[in-house]
């Protein structure tokens, strides 16, 4: 099987993190290939940088179609692009703030996320919603960190998180913690011996989410909204995508 996991953003460190990640829990017979898009945001931390990282996530989906492809992992706690990617494949393509939705639902009634910066809470917020996670979560979290201190001031960075994690045990009456963002991928030992507490990383989960559907012979559906997209002509930059 080979999945091709896609970081939204285009910091390589960030990618090699989430790909080490993902090797380390995949199955053995499981090829992961780890790709970031050509160009877009160093690291998601607003609707805008959501915004253009969807180009960049349609790109390296296309890429794995090209190459052969049996499941996709957006790899950002986002989930940017993620319907419109289902749309251009046969393949599951799945979200790691969805796996870590669905994962943490299995082991804990409730739930709280500890992400990175405040203004990126409403965004989780929001997929709980749209997923139907809304009354697992007791809380949204956040360790007030630029997303790209996880690799460049890793140690202050962990330390942060660990704190918020504890907050969260005291104070949230909860069963689990999922961490809220790809580049966290690699901290899920150190967070849980500290914390005490069930910790769900998105990545990690998506693999395993992901092996499990393309194992029961699943993709995406092609019938109604995630059918192929009606092929049309595109003008200017997006020529290219003209009668996909
Ligand atoms: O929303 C966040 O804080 C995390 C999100 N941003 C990013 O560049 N990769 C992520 O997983």
């Amino acid at each position: 099987m080979h999945i091709r996991v896609i970081n939204p953003n285009t910091t390589q460190a960030m990618t090699d993190t989430i790909g080490e990640a993902a090797r380390a829990v995949a199955s053995p017979g499981t090829h992961i290939t780890a790709c970031q898009p050509k160009s877009g945001p160093v690291s998601i931390e607003s609707h805008f940088d959501e915004a253009v990282s969807v180009m960049g996530v349609i790109e390296e989906v296309l890429a794995g179609e090209r190459e052969g492809t049996d499941a996709y992992i957006i790899a950002c706690f986002g989930d940017p692009g993620i319907y419109a990617a289902r749309e251009l494949t046969r393949a599951p393509v799945i979200g790691i703030a969805e796996a870590a939705f669905h994962m943490a639902s299995l082991i804990s009634t409730r739930f709280s996320i500890v992400t990175t910066l405040p203004r990126t809470m409403i965004i989780a917020e929001h997929l709980l919603e749209s997923y139907g996670f809304s009354h697992n979560c007791r809380r949204i979290r956040a360790a007030d960190i630029p997303v790209l201190d996880l690799e460049e001031h890793p140690d202050r960075a962990l330390e942060l998180i660990i704190e918020e994690c504890l907050r969260a045990k005291r104070e949230d009456n909860i069963g689990a913690i999922v961490l809220g963002c790809g580049g966290m991928a690699d901290l899920t030992p150190k967070i849980s011996e500290a914390v005490g507490l069930p910790v769900v990383e998105g990545v990690t989960a998506a693999i395993k989410l992901a092996e499990a559907v393309v194992g029961l012979g699943l993709g995406t559906s092609k019938f109604g909204d995630l059918a192929f997209p009606r092929p049309k002509p595109f003008v200017g930059r997006f020529e290219s995508y003209s009668n996909l």
